[in-house]
């Protein structure tokens, strides 16, 4: 178990900076997420993390090491791919104790380290398969295991689940859960899944172009965004952004010195054409089993979405649309929150 820390870390390649300086402190036993859309740089801060990519400039600290310049082994780091990367012609124990042969760890301990790791992770069964005759869900285990067997202090997962099927997803979500619990182990998490990221993290960092938007707890990400990118970036279906001269007149009473007002599709409510916030039209009513999205066009072209209890409503049928003042988020002109 280890803390890790970031001092305007960046990176380039060739001429073009990737990482344009980043700072993050990760606690002790903390489970981290990276998010934010394709290409922000989430891979490429957590291989530097891991030494498989060098640090352009800034100062990355492990404990209280610097380790800019300490090559992967010895950072006491292990990553856990979306690929497996597991050695196809090594059957499943020999896979998981392959590092610590590498580091001439004797036979005896090594099999009792590999032993431990397949006893968490429930791969006993499985040790004298190889890599061919798992499942993919017993794979990504398999990679895990050999992450866990090298005693890591810091985990760094790489969108381990993505290869998954939706199920299966679900399941090895909730097992890595419960090895973060059972290891106290501090683990770097990037995903393009937004539950993954709402249920792991106890803390999300957002990227966006290689900077750091916000840093938070799913609820501090979700209730109090910082600005418009992370309001519309966490939380799916995305919260509804208006210009504020749109709604002006239907607004309650507020100090903010905003340009746009956000709303959660959530915290949407119908009501009679006229009497709400907005009125429209309902151009598309999605049943999706719990509740059901509808999808209103706003007199300027806007489609809202609103998010509904599990009855249709007919398309070109006119609602009324409002919401609690109280869950309203203000942006100011440079997208900031003002409220
Ligand atoms: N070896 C490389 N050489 C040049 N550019 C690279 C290299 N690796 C990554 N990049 C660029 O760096 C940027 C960040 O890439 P990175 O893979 O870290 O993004 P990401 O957020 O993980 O994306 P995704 O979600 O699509 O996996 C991208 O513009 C990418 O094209």
């Amino acid at each position: 178990m280890t803390s890790l820390s970031l001092s305007n870390v960046k990176k380039h390649f060739g001429r073009v900076e990737v990482i344009r300086g980043v700072d993050l402190s990760v606690d002790d036993g903390e489970f981290v997420v990276f998010v934010g859309p394709s290409g922000c740089g989430k891979s490429t801060l957590l291989r530097m993390i891991s030494g498989l990519e060098d640090i352009s400039a800034g100062v990355l600290r492990i404990g209280d090491r610097i380790v800019n310049e300490v090559p992967p082994a010895r950072r006491g780091v292990a990553m856990v791919f979306q690929s497996y990367a597991l050695y196809p012609h090594l059957n499943v124990r020999d896979n998981m104790g392959f590092g610590l042969k590498v580091r001439k760890v004797p036979v005896d301990e090594r099999a009792r380290r590999v032993g431990e790791a397949a006893r968490t992770l429930k791969l006993e069964s499985l040790l004298d398969r190889l890599p061919r005759e798992l499942s993919g869900g017993q794979r990504q285990r398999v990679a895990i295991g050999r992450a866990i067997v090298g005693n890591p202090e810091v985990f760094l997962f790489d969108e381990p689940l993505s290869n998954l099927d939706a199920e299966l997803r679900v399941h090895m979500r909730s097992e890595i859960a419960s090895l973060h619990k059972r290891l106290g182990s501090t683990m770097i998490y990037v995903t393009h899944d937004q539950i993954e990221a709402m249920t792991l993290a106890d803390k999300i960092v957002v990227l966006r172009d290689g900077l750091v938007e916000q840093v938070g707890t799913p609820r501090e990400l979700y209730e109090r965004p910082d600005n418009l990118f992370v309001a519309q970036f966490i939380g799916s279906p995305k919260m509804n952004i208006l210009p504020i001269g749109s709604v002006a007149g239907a607004l309650p009473a507020h100090p903010y010195r905003a340009s746009h007002v956000g709303m959660r599709p959530e915290d949407l409510e119908l009501t009679d054409p006229g009497s709400g916030l907005v009125s429209g039209r309902v151009l598309l009513s999605e049943y999706t089993g719990a509740s059901s999205l509808l999808h209103v066009e706003l007199p300027d072209g806007e489609v809202f979405l609103v998010a509904y209890d599990s009855q249709l409503i007919d398309a070109d049928t006119t609602v009324g649309l409002t919401i609690a003042p109280d869950r309203l988020h203000f942006f100011d002109v440079a997208g900031r929150r003002a409220n």
